[in-house]
């Protein structure tokens, strides 16, 4: 069997007080494409959140990339992070810097040096997302999708074991999603789990994967779609 690169078991997940899933089990494998549904408010952003380390994990177990979750201390954060690229909605490209400088500030902020590595690592990554040749441009010079794709870009700089995406999709035309979501499914069968967190059941039914839902205070790990 394909190693987990995230386990949950028995947690319950907390926002202040409020509990928000509880005993949730949760296993994805290396290399898996999971989509993540929910009704608004029913905790996927917050079992995001325990995944990333933003929220502590109560009661039970949980470990991602080889970290542990019940343990995890404050300094483990930044190098937890590393292991995972995080995708949100809002692109949130730095809008006054060029696409290389984007690339080239989290590299730098996550401790890489040389110049020659960090130019090989950004014209890499741009490769992979198609976008090898905007690397000069300023993000309001791409349109959204593309601006999307070096955000992914951005997620793969620390060759991370998984990709989580919040509604990565949420600001595009349907076309360009699927697109952004073929480059996260072939991210995917490159060895990067991808737990992508979606409202958008066109997009679900066009790439069949394993469905995890947030339902009334639980997750349900193999779900189904009307
Ligand atoms: N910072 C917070 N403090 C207190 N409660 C919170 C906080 N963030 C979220 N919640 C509550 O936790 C529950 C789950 O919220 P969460 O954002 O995880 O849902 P979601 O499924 O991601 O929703 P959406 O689809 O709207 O993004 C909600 O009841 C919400 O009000």
């Amino acid at each position: 069997m394909a190693e987990n690169v995230i386990t949950l078991n028995n947690v319950d997940v907390f926002q202040q007080k409020h509990l928000v899933l509880s005993n949730v089990d949760l296993n994805i494998a290396k290399g898996e494409f999971v989509f993540l549904i929910g009704a608004t408010g029913s905790g996927k952003s917050s079992l995001l959140k325990i995944i990333y380390g933003d929220l502590h994990i109560g009661n039970g177990e949980g470990s991602v990339a080889n970290f542990n979750l019940k343990t995890l201390s404050d300094k483990e954060v930044p190098f937890l992070r590393r292991k995972l690229g995080i995708v949100f909605q809002d692109f949130q490209l730095l809008s006054d810097r060029t696409v290389e400088q984007n690339l080239e500030f989290v590299l730098k902020a996550t401790g890489w040096k040389d110049k020659n590595l960090i130019i090989e690592r950004i014209k890499d990554v741009l490769e992979k997302v198609g976008l090898r040749s905007k690397i000069k441009k300023m993000p309001h010079e791409l349109s959204g999708g593309e601006q999307q794709r070096i955000v992914i870009a951005r997620a793969l700089l620390n060759n991370p074991e998984i990709i989580l995406a919040d509604e990565p999709t949420g600001n595009l035309d349907p076309e360009t999603s699927e697109e952004i979501v073929m480059l996260l499914k072939q991210i995917s069968q490159n060895g990067t789990a991808v737990l992508m967190a979606t409202h958008d059941y066109h997009i679900i039914r066009t790439f069949p994967s394993r469905i995890i839902k947030c339902e009334n205070g639980l997750v349900h790990e193999d779900a189904q779609i009307a």
